[in-house]
């Protein structure tokens, strides 16, 4: 039996470098992961404090990685849950996709996002946390109803543009995104969950005690 050919990625920008990959999984894999991350997972809805009141996210989320991957964000510090199976066989298709790219990515943790709909949301902010180092590379896998992923220049240099990250997709943010460019997912009418998996790399000697 031969496997089925990879498709290369697509590149959306050279410097920075951005790529997105589609069809990571394949059909009926990816719409049953996207079904089993929502049923089996213990989503969360954290509190950020803001102007000294807690406000729920827009959305849930969960963080998940290596017991020693912990992580600040948003002021808070996250401990990761451990693995669960599907977010495993998630993690060896990137490693796999990338692989195939030329690329020897390695991850220790992702942060998942759950959007029940198009109200739910994440606002501007850059992936540029200590923890993960001065350029990270940050794999960004779509499961789910399509949405925009928006970006737009610190410096306001180039129009902001959108990236629309079809269900069973990968978006490689490479070097230089973080550090030149913000993105967020904007609240937009259209319906359906949308689930999205960020893996990153947390340097560990970087992490608090
Ligand atoms: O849901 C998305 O595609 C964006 C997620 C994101 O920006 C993040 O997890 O940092
Ligand atoms: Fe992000």
């Amino acid at each position: 039996m031969t496997s089925p050919p990879t498709l290369p990625g697509e590149p959306l920008l050279d410097s920075p470098s951005l790529t997105l990959f589609t069809g990571l999984l394949g059909e009926p894999t990816a719409t049953r992961l996207l079904n089993e991350l929502d049923q089996a997972l213990a989503w969360q809805r954290p509190t950020l404090r803001l102007y000294g009141r807690e406000h729920p996210i827009p959305r849930r989320q969960l963080w998940m990685g290596d017991l020693d991957a912990r992580y600040r964000y948003s002021g808070r510090d996250f401990l990761p849950e451990p693995w669960h199976p599907a977010v495993s066989t998630l993690h060896a298709a990137v490693i796999g996709r990338l692989a195939d790219a030329g690329l020897a990515a390695r991850f220790n943790s992702v942060l998942l996002n759950r959007y029940a709909g198009g109200e739910e949301r994440m606002g501007w902010h850059s992936d540029d946390e200590p923890e993960l180092g001065p350029d990270p590379l940050i794999a960004a896998v779509s499961l789910g109803s399509e949405r925009p992923l928006r970006f737009r220049w610190k410096d306001r240099s180039h129009a902001a543009f959108n990236v629309w990250l079809h269900h069973d997709s990968l978006l490689l943010m490479g070097a230089g995104v973080q550090g030149q460019l913000q993105h967020a997912l904007l609240p937009r009418r259209l319906p359906g969950l949308r689930i999205s998996l960020t893996f990153r790399r947390v340097h560990l000697a970087a992490s608090p005690v």
